[in-house]
Order: structure tokens, then C-alpha cells, then sequence
């Protein structure tokens, strides 16, 4: 439930006040676990734990598809006990989140060193026999996961890998420490504090009014186009970072420009995209791509993206060796900016 929707209609109910107020009451539990350690690590006793191997979710397929099994405190020690590891690496684990009964989340990974050198990689196979399921890559099982754990999951990988790329101060040189809910890293020599990184990327759909304009990269599964992608730079507002995209991709220059959402995307690396539509100058539509940054760009017409929406992707190659033109999976929120044009093709608003 978003806040926005308990604000508007809390008026109107005790219902609706009662979610955000459950809404608040967690928000100020998980500020105090990241606040407090000893209360941070009291969560730790009644919470669950999410189990990650070298950044791979633990996952149990049921018919078609993945659930992410939680695990107590003590199954944990019991599970580290058995592989003759040290409870000590449970202090590894990250808070990701908490459920409406003040149950705290955690992540931990049995894969990725450990702060303490004692606690080597665990053997993944045999832990995977122990705890009845598999160390599945997250690009391969989002799309066959539950919202909410398609959610925890990518927050949980996104924090174990920031963690995990800034074991040392780079200021100091020395190994940095982090706090019990893994919400910061600090310099013990000269405190400098480390908050996870966030790295925001602009998407937007370009539209003339009638077309819209979809690109793709060779890195793309074959014959998919998206809306175009780029990561803001240094000093830049949304604005400028839509406008420099769209001119850096396809040589074009957007007019006006509307916020659509936005979203937490854990490929390669974690991402907030930022999406937005944009119109183009009335005329000015030929597009000139940029072949370092695309492997091609093209304008559609709504039907043709319409039908395309109506299909489930990927393709195989058809007899005449091409790949059929297919969008991202509903996941995507680029998906939702296509879905957005196609129901509303005026979206664009503001001037850019
Ligand atoms: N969720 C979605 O619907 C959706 C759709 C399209 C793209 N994306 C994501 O958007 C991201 C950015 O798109 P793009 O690849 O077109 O970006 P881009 O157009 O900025 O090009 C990537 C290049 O930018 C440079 N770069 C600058 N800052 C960077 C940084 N902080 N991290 C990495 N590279 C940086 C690198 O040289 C890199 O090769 C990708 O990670 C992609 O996964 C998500
Ligand atoms: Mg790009």
C-alpha cells in the first residue's frame, strides 16, 4: 500500500487509517533497527532470514514458480553449526525489511567472504541439498516470483553486493565496519561514514504524437525493443539527463516531458529507474543513432506497439532467420511506459 493512497482516502475510513497506520509503525521499527544495533540484533532472535550464495537467491520451486524460504535464528545457527561455521558470520546478514507484526527481514550470504577469515565459502551444493532448494541466479527467477519476494529479493542482492564491494575505506585503506542493519559502513580510523549507493537512470518513451520512438541494444535478447535508458551524469537534474540521452542515442531534441514512476531495478547493478514520456520538435523526427551506445532505433506505430504488448516474449527465429518484434515483460517498468502511450499516446505534458 503506498502512503499516497492512505493519505487520500483516510478520510474516508477507519480501514484505510489503519493501514497507514501500520504503514508508519513499521517505517519507525526498521529506522530504529537501523539506528540502534542491540535492538537490531534483538530483531535478529524472532526475525527471518532470506539465504543468498554468491549473490543467488535460495529458492524452491513449487509448480511454476519460485518461493524464497525464510529461515529462523536458530536454524541458522544450526545450519552453520553443522558446516563447522562460526554464528559469528550471522552479523554479515542485512535488514531488508519487516512484515505488518514487527518481524524483521534479513539477508545473509553463505557465499561471499566474510569479514572474519575464518568463515571460507560454504560448499553450495551441499548446502543447497540441506536446506531443499537451489542458489538460483535473480535474473533467471524474477520473472517467476511473487511480487513481494521479487521485491525483497532484489533489495536484499542489491545491499549483500554493496556491502561486499566496500569492505575498505578509500580514503584510509583499512577495512571499513558495518553497522548491524547493514544500512551504512564505517571507517573505524577515521569515520568516515558509507551509505549503500544509489545510481539513478532516466528511461523515457519518445513520441512525435502519433509514433514512438523504441531502441534497442546488442545486448538484448533478439528482436526485443525498449524505451531508451541512460544513467545521469554528475550535476545533472532529471531534465537535463532525459534531453542529453535523447540527443547522445538518437540525435533528437525532446520538447516537453512528463513523469511517469519509478522503479528499483537490480540489473547489472542495481538502479533507480526514472521514467518519463517525451514529445519531439513537431517535424523533427529523423533519427541518427548512435552505434556505440545502440543497435538500432526505430519509430512505431501505435498499432503495431499495441499488438506487440498483447504478446508474451522472447521469440524464437522465425524461417526467414528474423526475430519478431517483442517489448520487456510486464516487470519492466519500461514495459509500463509503452502500456502508459498505448492507452494515452498524449502523454507528453511539460515543457522539457
Ligand atoms: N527496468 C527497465 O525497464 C529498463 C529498461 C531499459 C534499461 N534498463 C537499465 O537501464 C540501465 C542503463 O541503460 P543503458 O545501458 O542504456 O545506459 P547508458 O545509455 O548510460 O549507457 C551505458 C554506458 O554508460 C556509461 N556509464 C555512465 N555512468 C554509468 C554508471 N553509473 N554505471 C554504469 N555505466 C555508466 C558506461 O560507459 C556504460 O557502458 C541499464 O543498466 C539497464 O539494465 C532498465
Ligand atoms: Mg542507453
Amino acid at each position: 500500500m503506498s502512503l499516497y493512497c492512505g493519505i487520500a482516502c483516510r478520510r474516508k475510513s477507519f480501514w484505510c487509517y489503519r493501514l497507514l497506520s501500520t504503514y508508519v509503525t513499521k517505517t519507525r521499527y526498521l529506522f530504529e533497527l537501523k539506528e540502534d544495533d542491540d535492538a537490531c540484533k534483538n530483531a535478529q532472535k524472532t526475525g527471518a532470514f532470506y539465504l543468498f550464495h554468491s549473490l543467488a537467491p535460495l529458492l524452491q520451486k513449487s509448480e511454476h514458480q519460485y518461493l524464497a524460504p525464510q529461515h529462523s535464528l536458530l536454524e541458522l545457527e544450526k545450519l552453520l553449526g553443522k558446516f563447522g561455521q562460526d554464528t559469528q558470520r550471522i552479523e554479515d546478514s542485512v535488514l531488508i525489511g519487516c512484515s505488518a507484526q514487527r518481524e524483521a527481514w534479513f539477508a545473509l550470504d553463505l557465499g561471499l567472504n566474510s569479514s572474519s577469515p575464518i568463515n571460507a565459502s560454504l560448499q553450495k551444493r551441499e548446502m543447497e541439498t540441506e536446506l531443499k532448494g537451489s542458489f538460483i541466479e535473480l535474473s533467471k527467477a524474477l520473472l517467476q516470483l511473487n511480487v513481494k519476494d521479487a521485491s525483497l529479493l532484489s533489495t536484499a542482492q542489491a545491499l549483500l553486493r554493496w556491502h561486499d564491494a566496500h569492505q575498505f575505506c578509500s580514503r584510509s585503506g583499512q577495512p571499513t565496519k558495518k553497522n548491524m542493519a547493514g544500512s551504512k559502513r564505517v571507517c573505524p580510523s577515521n569515520k568516515i561514514i558509507y551509505y549503500p549507493q544509489v545510481t539513478p537512470v532516466v528511461i523515457t518513451l519518445v513520441s512525435d504524437g502519433t509514433q514512438c520512438l523504441l531502441a534497442r541494444q546488442s545486448s538484448f535478447p533478439k528482436g526485443m525493443y525498449s524505451a531508451l535508458a541512460g544513467f545521469c551524469d554528475i550535476g545533472e537534474s532529471l531534465e537535463e539527463a532525459v534531453r542529453r540521452e535523447v540527443a547522445e542515442e538518437v540525435g533528437l531534441e525532446v520538447e516537453r516531458l512528463q513523469y511517469s514512476a519509478s522503479q528499483h531495478w537490480p540489473f547489472p547493478n542495481s538502479s533507480l529507474m526514472i521514467a518519463c514520456h517525451a514529445t519531439v520538435k513537431r517535424g523533427q523526427t529523423e533519427i541518427q543513432v548512435n552505434l556505440r551506445e545502440l543497435e538500432a532505433a526505430a519509430w512505431f506505430s501505435h498499432d503495431e506497439v499495441a499488438k506487440a504488448l498483447r504478446r508474451n516474449g522472447p521469440y524464437t527465429q522465425q524461417l526467414n532467420g528474423t526475430f519478431p518484434f517483442w517489448l520487456p515483460p510486464k516487470l519492466a517498468i519500461a514495459h509500463q511506459l509503452i502500456k502508459e502511450w498505448v492507452e494515452k499516446p498524449t502523454c507528453s505534458a511539460l515543457p522539457a
